[in-house]
């Protein structure tokens, strides 16, 4: 195995809650065999997976202050959403932390949690393996949306946004907009596919 994957995955452990890791572990492979369906590059998507979460170990709080404190910006939105924001900090981790140059996987890792209007394919395969992995076992709809991950991309990233939203609107929970963003494009797709104007 390539020693940068050991590597990272031995100073993951060494972070992250046992379950976070496993996770972690889950989702890197669940990106490959994304990728494997998808034709997109393995060693991307298995680093990419690897490093998602690499920011979880913290607290919003931390994040907050370590964001302050590297001057990353923070959007109105994120401080009222501050569970998030691992996704941001998780990608400037990557990049100074972990030395990722490859601006395709940081932005994979930037994006896996809001998901983003018309996302690449690395950063639909992180978002969509984050939400599907085997480990996962609350979400209701995880049948459908784990057999469209290998079917259609683009509708299994529509079925994830439309099943967070509700979820956090259910729970009264604030939404960061980028999410609704995402959903409104990812909507158009489905409907477009369907007929429907
Ligand atoms: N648009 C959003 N606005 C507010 N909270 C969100 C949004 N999208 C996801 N979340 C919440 O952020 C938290 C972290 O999400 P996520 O990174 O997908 O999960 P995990 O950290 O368990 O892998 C979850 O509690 C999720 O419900």
């Amino acid at each position: 195995m390539k020693e940068i994957i050991l590597n990272l995955r031995n100073e993951l452990r060494g972070k992250l809650s046992p379950q976070r890791y496993e996770h972690t572990i889950s989702v890197s492979f669940i990106c490959m065999a994304l990728a494997m369906k998808y034709d997109s590059d393995l060693d991307q998507a298995e680093l990419a997976g690897l490093l998602h979460d690499c920011a979880k170990y913290l607290g919003d709080g931390e994040i907050i202050k370590k964001c302050q404190k590297h001057g990353i910006e923070l959007t109105d939105d994120e401080r009222k959403a501050p569970a998030v924001l691992h996704a941001k900090y998780g990608a400037w981790m990557a990049q100074y932390k972990y030395g990722i140059e490859d601006s395709e996987i940081l932005d994979a890792i930037r994006w896996h949690t809001t998901g983003r209007p018309d996302m690449s394919l690395l950063e639909k395969i992180v978002f969509i393996a984050d939400y599907i992995e085997p480990r996962r076992d609350k979400a209701g709809d995880l049948p459908v949306v784990r057999s469209m991950a290998f079917i259609d991309l683009d509708e299994c990233v529509y079925l994830i946004l439309k099943s967070t939203l509700e979820y956090l609107r259910g729970k009264k929970c604030f939404v960061d907009s980028m999410s609704m963003k995402a959903y409104a494009y990812y909507e158009r797709i489905h409907r477009e596919k369907k007929g429907e104007q």
